[in-house]
C-alpha cells in the first residue's frame, strides 16, 4: 500500500481482492469468501466503481473449488467488470491450495476434468512451494507428514504414528496433553462422543449431585423445545413427541442426526459452559472473523424477550444438576 502512495498508484480495499473458498480459510487470511466477493448467490449489482482499480484477486484453498465453481467465478468476474470476452474479467488470478487435502463437496474437482478450460488452459503459471516451514521444530515428524502425504506411510512408520495416539497403551496420558490440544475426528458422531464426554468431565469437577444445590451459572443447556416426528409415508405431517421419546433423544441424539426441513443440522441439547471452545457453523461477517469454521469460546446467552433465568429448569446429565432453557 505504501509503495502505491509512492507510485501514485491508486491502491482501494478491492485492488487486492483476497478471498479463499472456505469461511474459516478466508478468516486466517483476513479475506473473505470468494462467493461472497464475487456474487456467487446473488444477482450481480452495478459492482464496476466497486472493482475498477483490482488488479489482482488471491483465491486460496482452491482444492475446494468445483468445475462449477470456476466457472461461475469466470461469469461473474466478465459480468462485475464488464468484460464479457476477458478470461476472469481481464484480471490476474492467484490461485493457492494443496489437491491432496480437501475436495469440494457434492462437485468435480478441478484435476478430475479435462474439459474444464478455465483449469486446464487459462493457468499460465505454477509454482510448487517445496520449503516446508511448518515443522521446522519436528523435521522428522514433518518428513513423515510429507511421505504419508505423498506415498502413503510404511510399516515403521504406521508404528510412530500411532505410538503418539492419546490413550493407547504406548502413546502419552491423557493429563500431560496440553489444554488446548484439538481433536480429529472421523465422522461427526465421533466428534459428538468426544464433545459430550468433555462436558461430563467438566460437571464432575464443577457440578453437584444433590439436588437441592442450586446449579452453577456458567453452565448451560439449551434444548430445542419444538421437536416433531415426521410421519412416515406422508409428505408433511408432523407429529408431537411423548416425554419419553424426547428425553431419550436429549440424553442419546446429537448434531450429527438432526436436521430440519432445510436441512441444516440441529444439536436438541446444547452443552455449554463458559469458555467452551465452539465452531462457527455459519458466514455471518466473514471480514470480522464471524465464518462457517472459525474457531470462538462461549461466553454467555442472549435470552428472548419475555424469558428470565426464573425459566430455567434444572435436568440431570449422567446424575450432575445443570441448568437448561428451552428454546421453541
Ligand atoms: N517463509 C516463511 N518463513 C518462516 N515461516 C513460514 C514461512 N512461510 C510460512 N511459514 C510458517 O509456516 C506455517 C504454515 O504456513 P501457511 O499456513 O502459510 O502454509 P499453508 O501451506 O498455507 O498451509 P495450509 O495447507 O494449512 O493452508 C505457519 O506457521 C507460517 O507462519
Amino acid at each position: 500500500m505504501k509503495l502505491c502512495e509512492e507510485l501514485r498508484v491508486k491502491f482501494d480495499k478491492r485492488s487486492i481482492v483476497v478471498t479463499a473458498l472456505t469461511g474459516a480459510a478466508a478468516v486466517s487470511i483476513n479475506g473473505e469468501t470468494t462467493a461472497k466477493a464475487f456474487a456467487f448467490k446473488r444477482e450481480v449489482r452495478n459492482e464496476l466503481e466497486e472493482f475498477k482499480n483490482a488488479y489482482l484477486v488471491i483465491v486460496d484453498e482452491v482444492s475446494f473449488a468445483s468445475v462449477a465453481d470456476l466457472q461461475l467465478l469466470d461469469e461473474k468476474m466478465k459480468e462485475i467488470l464488464d468484460r464479457p470476452v476477458e478470461p476472469f474479467g481481464g484480471v490476474p488470478i492467484v490461485f493457492s491450495g494443496d489437491f491432496t487435502q480437501l475436495s469440494p463437496v457434492g462437485g468435480v474437482p478441478l484435476y478430475k476434468c479435462d474439459d474444464c478450460i478455465t483449469w486446464k488452459q487459462l493457468i499460465n503459471v505454477f509454482m510448487e512451494l517445496k520449503v516446508n516451514h511448518r515443522f521446522e521444530k519436528d523435521p522428522g515428524w514433518g518428513k513423515l507428514l510429507e511421505r504419508f502425504r505423498d506415498k502413503g506411510p510404511t510399516t515403521d512408520e504406521v508404528a510412530i504414528i500411532n505410538s503418539r495416539v492419546v490413550g493407547s497403551h504406548k502413546g502419552p496420558l491423557e493429563k500431560n496433553i496440553s489444554p488446548d490440544a484439538v481433536y480429529a475426528t472421523k465422522t461427526n458422531v465421533d466428534r459428538m462422543a468426544i464433545n459430550d464426554a468433555i462436558f461430563v468431565k467438566y460437571l464432575e469437577k464443577t457440578h453437584s449431585t444433590d439436588a437441592n444445590v442450586q446449579p452453577l451459572m456458567h453452565t448451560l443447556c439449551i434444548k430445542a423445545g419444538n421437536l416433531r416426528f415426521h410421519v412416515r409415508g406422508t409428505r408433511k405431517e408432523y407429529h408431537a413427541m411423548e416425554k419419553k421419546a424426547l428425553d431419550i433423544i436429549y440424553a442419546s441424539v446429537g448434531e450429527a442426526h438432526v436436521q430440519d426441513k432445510t436441512k441444516k443440522y440441529h444439536d436438541p441439547l446444547l452443552k455449554l459452559y463458559h469458555g467452551r471452545p465452539l465452531c462457527i457453523n455459519q458466514n455471518e461477517d466473514v471480514s470480522g472473523c464471524i465464518a462457517n469454521g472459525a474457531m470462538c469460546e462461549f461466553r454467555g446467552v442472549k435470552l428472548k424477550p419475555g424469558v428470565s433465568i426464573t425459566d430455567f429448569e434444572t435436568i440431570l446429565i449422567d446424575g450432575y444438576c445443570v441448568n437448561c432453557v428451552c428454546v421453541t
